[in-house]
C-alpha cells in the first residue's frame, strides 16, 4: 500500500509523527510537505493528496490541520474522494467498514499522538465490509454527477 500525506501549519507535529510510526510499520508514503513551519493554506496541501488518490496514484491518504476540519472539506471536494475526520479508534475502524474511506483527516490540536497513532494503524488495517454498504456509498459516487 502506498499512502499519500500533508499537513497545513496547524498539522505539522503529527504529520511528522505519523510519518514516523509509516516507517515503524514499512508502508511506503510520499510526503507532501509543508517543509517549513510558516502558515500555509490547507487547501493547497489537501490538493496533491486527494488528486494522488482520486487517480490511483496511491491507494490511500492521510491529511493533518488544526481541526482535520479544513482538510476534509477540501479533500471531499475532489471527485471519488471520501475523506473522514477521525478522531476516536471505534470511527476509524467504521469508516473503513462501512465507508470505505481513502482519505483519513485529524486535527493535531484536538487529539495527541499516541491516539493518533491508534486511530491510523486501524484504519489502514481494516477492509471495507461491502455487502450493503457497496449500494450506500455506489449512491455516494452518483452524488458527484
Ligand atoms: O482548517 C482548519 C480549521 O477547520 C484547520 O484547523 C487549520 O489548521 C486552521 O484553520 C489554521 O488556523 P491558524 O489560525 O491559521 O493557525
Amino acid at each position: 500500500m502506498k499512502i499519500a500525506i500533508s499537513s497545513d501549519h496547524g498539522g505539522n507535529n503529527l504529520r511528522r509523527e505519523i510519518m514516523e510510526l509509516l516507517d515503524e510499520l514499512q508502508i511506503q508514503y510520499e510526503d507532501f510537505g509543508p517543509q517549513t513551519t510558516d502558515s500555509v493554506d490547507y487547501p493547497d496541501f489537501a490538493k496533491p493528496v486527494a488528486e494522488g488518490v482520486a487517480s490511483g496514484e496511491f491507494e490511500r491518504g492521510i491529511l493533518i490541520c488544526g481541526t482535520g476540519i479544513g482538510m476534509s472539506i477540501a479533500a471531499n471536494k475532489v471527485k471519488g474522494i471520501r475523506c473522514a475526520l477521525v478522531h476516536d479508534v471505534f470511527s476509524a475502524k467504521a469508516t473503513r467498514n462501512h465507508n470505505d474511506s481513502n482519505i483519513l483527516a485529524m486535527g493535531e490540536r484536538v487529539i495527541g499522538p499516541g491516539l493518533a497513532r491508534e486511530i491510523v494503524s486501524t484504519w489502514l488495517n481494516t477492509d471495507f465490509e461491502g455487502g450493503r454498504h457497496t449500494r450506500r456509498v455506489e449512491k455516494i459516487s452518483k452524488l458527484e454527477d
